[in-house]
């Protein structure tokens, strides 16, 4: 049944977290609307690993940030994943303020797998060591804007899906 949730609820955190994943089903469980900020970036400018490496990263995360503030807006979209790097720019963060925002985490041992073979250009050259670098410095500004914080390291993504519907039906609207 589709439920009467007033914010939208915003999933943050580092690469292979597991953002597009659990927002896809809690969306799903919910019964209302999801969008993957880069989905919608590649559907509409192609592949990100092109886009860094034609344009850089500054332009991506101009386009990051106006995908953002575009899907924030809609009175439809109600769960919405950002991609890992949405949060660096400050407007972006702004975004957040009126959104119910979850941190999703993983240690560097479980990503491993989750990240080989992915095509995120950050981690083009050291992989899990870039990734561990960037999730560390990374790290203040994720929880200075969550809400709800869940490490999915050693969870199915049920239940990870499960704590988050169960703790947007006990937030204030
Ligand atoms: N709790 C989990 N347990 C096991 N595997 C998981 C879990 N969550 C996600 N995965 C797997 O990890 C991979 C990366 O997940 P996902 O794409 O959802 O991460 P993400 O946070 O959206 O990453 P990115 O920032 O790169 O978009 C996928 O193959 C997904 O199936
Ligand atoms: O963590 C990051 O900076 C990124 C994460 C991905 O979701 C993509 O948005 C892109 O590869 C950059
Ligand atoms: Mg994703």
């Amino acid at each position: 049944m589709p439920s009467t949730l007033q914010r939208p609820i915003v999933l943050i955190g580092p690469m292979g977290a597991g953002k597009t994943s659990v927002g896809k089903r809690v969306a799903k469980a919910l019964g209302r609307p999801f969008v993957d900020t880069d989905k919608l970036l590649v559907s509409r400018h192609g592949a990100i690993a092109a886009l860094f490496e034609t344009h850089g990263e500054p332009h991506f995360r101009e386009l990051e940030r106006a995908a953002v503030a575009e899907t924030l807006a809609s009175d439809d979209v109600a769960v919405v994943s950002l991609g890992g790097g949405a949060v660096l720019d400050e407007s972006t963060r702004a975004l957040l303020a009126d959104a119910h925002v979850v941190l999703l985490t993983v240690t560097p041992e479980a990503v491993g797998p989750r990240i080989s073979g992915s095509d995120r250009p950050l981690l083009h050259h050291d992989g899990l060591a870039a990734w561990q670098a960037i999730a560390e410095a990374r790290a203040p500004i994720y929880a200075s804007l969550a809400d709800l914080t869940l490490d999915t390291s050693h969870r199915p993504l049920s239940h990870v899906v499960d704590d988050i519907v169960t703790w947007a039906g006990t937030e204030p609207a």
